[in-house]
């Protein structure tokens, strides 16, 4: 046993602690990959398998489409960016930098039923000296530690029901004007001052002149038909005629669903300080919740800090970012951003860009050119406007502006949380003709709800 004894448990001690090291570096990142985004419990796993086919609808929660493939242009040969001049830059985005996920490459939803197959407990032979008896005990314990730091995925706020959850906060903010207006058509028949008092508060509450008085035809024919006697009778009509106002028939889907051979593509603009990069962050939470691999291009190359803010905005969920160097041009870093999330198989790509309103041949230049470009290699599937509703009627200026600079296809309504003039949600319709398809209500990660007009109108009337 002499000779043998001090080579073979040589050879024993390091095949011993190999092995042990194999199993626990696989085990964790086989429990790093079970990292779940989705909601615990909540049947997402079988909605995301779902939409795989088209769209889902799950009332309270967020509903997904895909954009209409008849405007895709027919993915032309991938023929070169020929970018429009005036930038000095190199017209083809320079090499962006792309910033790889920080872990898991594969999305979530990828697999749901099985639980990313644990890598292969390495089918491991015992290197060498087979034939001498393992034992365990003599395994020099390795820590567990040695892995790589997994980076922490934040764990996203389930997505249903939220308009729920916020309702409370909206409704701090909105229930003077149902207040002020239960108690005014709670008491039956309405003499003249009254119907003024009543078209006053839908001003003050910002529904604008053209709906304020739409609601007011609505609400005294309704009074006059039905008798109206207590402040329920007054609350069930009011909902009827705001509802009806905010027509619930729009598609407030947001068309993030992947076509068959590329990515959904979306185009978030605003005028910078609305919320547009908070809003990018938010909504890539809920794709990635969703179960989506979703790729954030930073196209607002104007202000370095807003690549940054969306940077991390995606390595808290684990999304791609593609980036420019600063002031490059907008258009190469979406052009790149685009044609990296085909490459990469990811199942959105959500653009955030620049919205200075200098002027506004200036931003019809930047943002037509940015559609313009990404359009070279898929359709852009939902144009979202971010508005910010504590400023109002300047708020509905900005919309004009951008709704004469590019199709607007539904807009965000952010800051709901900070201003008791809800109302701004209906002239925005009513003017754009695009339905609100988003809320921001708050400045947490998760603060993004679908838009309802039923929870909306309950929280407007308190
Ligand atoms: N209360 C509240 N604050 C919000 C909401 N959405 C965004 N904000 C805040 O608004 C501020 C501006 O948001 P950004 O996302 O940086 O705005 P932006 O339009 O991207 O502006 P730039 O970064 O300058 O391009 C931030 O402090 C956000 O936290 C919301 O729904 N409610």
């Amino acid at each position: 046993m002499g000779g043998v004894t001090t080579g073979a448990w040589i050879a024993i001690a390091a095949a011993l602690a190999v092995l042990l090291v194999v199993l626990v570096v696989g085990s964790l990142l086989y429990r790093r990959r079970r990292i779940s985004l989705k909601a615990p419990d909540t049947p997402q796993v079988t909605t995301a398998e779902k939409d795989r086919s088209g769209s889902y609808r799950a009332d309270g929660g967020f509903n997904f489409s895909q954009g209409s493939t008849a405007t895709a242009p027919p993915r032309p040969p991938a023929p070169e960016p020929v970018l429009p001049k005036p930038v000095p830059e190199p017209e083809v985005a320079p090499e962006p930098e792309v910033v790889a996920p920080p872990e898991p490459e594969k999305a979530p939803e990828k697999a749901p039923e099985k639980p990313s197959a644990p890598p292969e407990p390495v089918t491991y032979e015992p290197v060498v000296a087979p034939e001498v008896e393992p034992e365990p005990e003599v395994a020099p314990e390795p820590e567990p530690e040695p892995a790589p730091a997994a980076p922490v995925l934040d764990v996203i706020a389930p997505t249903e029901g939220r308009l729920d959850r916020l309702r409370g906060r909206l409704s701090r903010s909105q229930s003077a004007v149902g207040k002020s207006l239960l108690g005014l058509l709670g008491g039956g028949d309405l003499d003249e001052d009254s119907w003024e008092e009543v078209e006053d508060t839908l001003l003050i509450a910002d529904l604008g002149s053209a709906t304020t008085t739409k609601i007011v035809t609505s609400l005294r024919e309704q009074m006059a038909s039905r008798s109206v006697r207590t402040e329920a009778d007054a609350r069930a009509l009011l909902r009827e005629v705001l509802v009806a106002e905010l027509r619930p028939e729009l598609d407030r889907s947001i068309r993030a669903l992947p076509h068959d051979d590329h990515p959904a593509v979306l185009l978030v603009v605003g005028v910078n300080g609305t919320g547009k990069t908070t809003t990018t962050g938010k909504l890539a939470r809920v794709l990635v919740a969703d179960g989506r691999r979703v790729l954030l291009g930073a196209a607002d190359t104007f202000r370095a800090a807003a690549a940054d803010q969306l940077q991390t905005w995606a390595e808290r969920v684990g999304a791609e970012v593609v980036r420019g160097k600063e002031a490059a041009d907008p258009a190469a870093v979406a052009f790149d951003a685009v044609s990296r999330g085909i490459d990469n198989g990811v199942d959105v790509v959500l653009i955030d860009t620049a919205g200075r309103l200098h002027t506004k041949t200036g931003l019809m230049d930047e943002l037509g050119k940015v559609k313009r470009v990404i359009e070279k290699k898929a359709s852009v599937d939902d144009v979202l406007l971010v508005l910010d509703a504590t400023i109002g009627q300047n708020g509905l200026a900005q919309a004009r502006v951008f709704a004469e600079v590019v199709d607007i296809t539904g807009v965000v309504l952010t800051k709901l949380d900070g201003t008791a003039k809800g109302g701004i949600v209906f002239q925005v319709q009513h003017e754009l003709g695009v339905p609100v398809k988003l809320v921001g209500l708050g400045e947490g990660a998760d603060d993004l709800a679908p838009f309802e007009p039923g929870a909306f109108v309950d929280a407007l009337l308190g």
